[in-house]
């Protein structure tokens, strides 16, 4: 990948936003040693499709699998470090206050780098919330203080809807885009998978990066195959 020269358009189209929008996945966070999502089913999870678990019927049928596998999570998201991808973006924000990260990870990994406009759409794992009252829990507890509801990890499961916020700032940023990065996701997963395919619907340049082919066509695409520690700070001066 190192060599590959760089397209003289891309980099126009680099050079030239004012309103870039970059969306982020699993892959983002893979160089960080957090497993992409398809891949966080190792040793003892093997046996359990993370989809199934993400799920509030996971949850009330066996709670104690479900806090364990997010333990499992915490401790991996924990461990990791921003790479050279997230300092890139980070530093590509400085220079461009107008940037915007929206981001499927859970993990944080964006603002440990620096990068502040960056919207969740799937929550947090390093925070608590009731499954009941949906109250914020400030100190880790097993049963939520308004309500004594159950206490689960502050992330959206399969099923759930997305909060509302999250998704008017990241519909509103992509509609206003004058370049979106699509980094490290396999565009699977709705409504996270739509944003690129509406900014490619409205003919706005559009750049992947990622190791494998994603289900991601059309006109205005430029497909970077590799990694993202390995592209950002390639793309970003
Ligand atoms: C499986 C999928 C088909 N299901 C859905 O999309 C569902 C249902 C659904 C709604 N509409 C639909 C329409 C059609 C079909 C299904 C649906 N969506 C929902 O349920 C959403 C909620 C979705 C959010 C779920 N929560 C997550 N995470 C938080 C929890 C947690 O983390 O525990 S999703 C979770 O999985 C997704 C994983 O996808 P990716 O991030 O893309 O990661 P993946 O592992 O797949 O791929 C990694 C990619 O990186 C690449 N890569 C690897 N290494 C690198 C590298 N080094 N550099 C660059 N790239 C790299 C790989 O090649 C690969 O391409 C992420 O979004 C991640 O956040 N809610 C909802 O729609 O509510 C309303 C509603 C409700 C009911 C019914 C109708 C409507």
């Amino acid at each position: 990948m190192a060599n590959v020269p760089l397209d003289t358009d891309l980099m126009e189209h680099l050079r030239g936003a004012r309103r870039p929008v970059v969306l982020t996945g699993a892959g983002m966070s893979a160089e960080s040693g957090v497993p992409t999502f398809r891949e966080a089913q190792s040793g003892l999870w093997a046996r359990f499709d993370p989809v199934e678990l993400a799920t509030p019927e996971a949850f009330e049928r066996h709670p104690q699998r479900v806090l364990d596998w997010y333990a499992w999570r915490r401790e991996q998201v924990a461990k990791a470090r921003p790479h050279a991808g997230h300092q890139a973006l980070a530093r590509w924000e400085a220079a461009c206050a107008a940037l915007v990260i929206v981001t499927q990870n859970v993990d944080g990994l964006h603002q440990r780098a620096g990068s502040r406009n960056v919207v969740e759409l799937h929550g947090r794992i390093d925070r608590d919330r009731c499954h009941h009252c949906g109250e914020r829990a400030e100190t880790p507890a097993r049963v939520c203080a308004q309500c004594g509801g159950p206490l689960r990890p502050d992330v959206v499961w399969f099923g759930e809807m997305l909060p509302e916020p999250a998704l008017r700032r990241a519909l509103g940023a992509v509609s206003e885009a004058d370049l979106v990065l699509s980094v490290g996701t396999s565009t699977l997963v709705q409504p996270a998978a739509s944003l690129p395919a509406e900014a490619l619907a409205a003919g706005v340049p559009v750049v992947e990066i990622n190791p494998e082919p994603t289900p991601l066509k059309g006109r205005t695409l430029y497909r970077l195959r590799g990694k993202a520690a390995e592209w950002l700070p390639r793309l970003v001066a």
